[in-house]
């Protein structure tokens, strides 16, 4: 269930509910940029997050570059967005939260 692929309109009601995130071109990932006030605010967003993905066994892919962290998600499996998507980004909103330029 948590692994089924989300249809356009269910993609956009999760979206209103996220800050920051956008939507790919192809409708297949989301996308958001978070700015911190140094590498170690990043690293420790990231660390947070890291734990988090393990819990829902749902991984990011990232880049990080000094205080900057670019994340993008969406499930490999299904080929597109799933609910684990929009739990994961829930998650790093929260370890973001505090930690924010
Ligand atoms: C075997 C393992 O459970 C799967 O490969 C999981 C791991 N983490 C994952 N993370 C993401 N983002 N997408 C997946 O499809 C995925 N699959």
């Amino acid at each position: 269930m948590k692994r089924e692929k989300l249809e356009r309109q269910a993609i956009t009601a999760e979206l209103a509910k996220l800050d920051g995130w956008s939507l790919d071109d192809t409708g297949t990932s989301i996308s958001r940029s978070f700015k911190f006030r140094n590498f170690v605010e990043a690293f420790g967003f990231m660390t947070e997050a890291a734990l988090a993905a393990e819990r829902l066994n749902h991984h990011p892919e990232w880049l990080n570059v000094y205080s900057r962290v670019e994340v993008k998600l969406n499930t490999h499996d299904a080929g597109g967005l799933t609910e684990l998507d929009f739990r994961l980004a829930t998650a790093m909103e929260k370890a973001a939260a505090c930690r924010l330029d």
